[in-house]
């Protein structure tokens, strides 16, 4: 469902690509957790992927359709949460949603049954007719992630979709990630949240300096990579080492 191959970002005239050479694939139904440390390329790579950047080389499809360059058929079939959801702070919740409504074509006579449920779940009943400018960083990505689902996605792709959230709204994501790929529906999203990756994703993918270090379930990364280590947390300690390293004579002593 979700493919990319080859995939090459370099930002401007840096030497080091940002992402350099990503392949991996998301089969539908799956959940599929994108991990590594800052700077590793996961912003890059979603960006690439729901048609913000454009990359300098390789493929993206969705469905089997080329995603780059992005059109307007392609966007349909993806529902985006970004880490910082730059929502229109002089809408309501209510208009920013029935916006995303008119963009997307969903017939109005559908609009409550699709909306609400999800704003009820997200406890955003109080402040969906208040302005978005009043809205905590947590309810706009609430709010994002209503409009996300609302248009019925195929591919769901979050970036750090837990940050910032109480436990409850934590818990609701989640399931609504789960029911989403119960339905057929693939999720990719970030985390640096290791025990939710571990316990939420079908299969995960560690990014490092732009390269896909390891991926696949966590059965398969525990056989390849854990000499004995058991948790998402040693495996990802462990392939990204490097990053780790700290230079001799850093803390001022040899
Ligand atoms: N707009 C930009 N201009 C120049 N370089 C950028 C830009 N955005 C990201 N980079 C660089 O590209 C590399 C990958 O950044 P990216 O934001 O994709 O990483 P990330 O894995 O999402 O990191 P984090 O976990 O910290 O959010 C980093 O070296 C970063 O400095």
């Amino acid at each position: 469902m979700l493919a990319i191959r080859g995939l090459v970002k370099r930002y401007g005239r840096s030497p080091v690509p940002a992402v350099d050479g990503l392949d991996l694939e998301v089969g539908a139904g799956e959940i599929f957790g994108f991990l590594g440390p800052n700077g590793a390329g996961k912003t890059t790579t979603i960006k690439v992927v729901v048609g913000i950047l454009r990359p300098d080389a390789g493929q993206v499809t969705i469905d089997g359709r080329p995603a780059v360059p992005s059109t307007p058929e392609v966007r349909r079939l993806i529902g985006y949460v970004p880490d910082t959801p730059e929502l229109w702070p002089r809408l309501r919740g209510s208009e920013y949603l029935a916006f995303l409504a008119d963009v997307y074509q969903i017939p109005p006579e559908e609009r409550m049954d699709r909306a609400w449920p999800l704003v009820e779940a997200l406890e955003l009943v109080d402040a969906i007719d208040s302005l978005i400018s009043s809205y905590s960083h947590g309810m706009r990505q609430k709010l994002a992630l209503v409009g996300a689902l609302m248009v019925r996605p195929h591919l769901l792709v979050l970036d750090e979709p837990l940050v910032g959230l109480d436990p409850r709204s934590s818990y609701v994501v989640k399931e609504l990630l789960r029911e989403h790929t119960r339905r057929g529906g693939t999720v990719f999203f970030s985390t640096h949240i290791l025990d939710v990756a571990e316990r939420l994703c079908d299969r995960v993918g560690i990014i490092h300096k732009g390269r896909l270090v390891a991926s696949g379930t966590l059965d398969e990364m525990r056989a390849l990579h854990a000499r004995g280590h058991e948790t998402l947390e040693a495996i990802f300690l462990e392939v990204t080492r490097a990053s780790l390293t700290v230079p001799e004579g850093s803390d001022g002593r040899r």
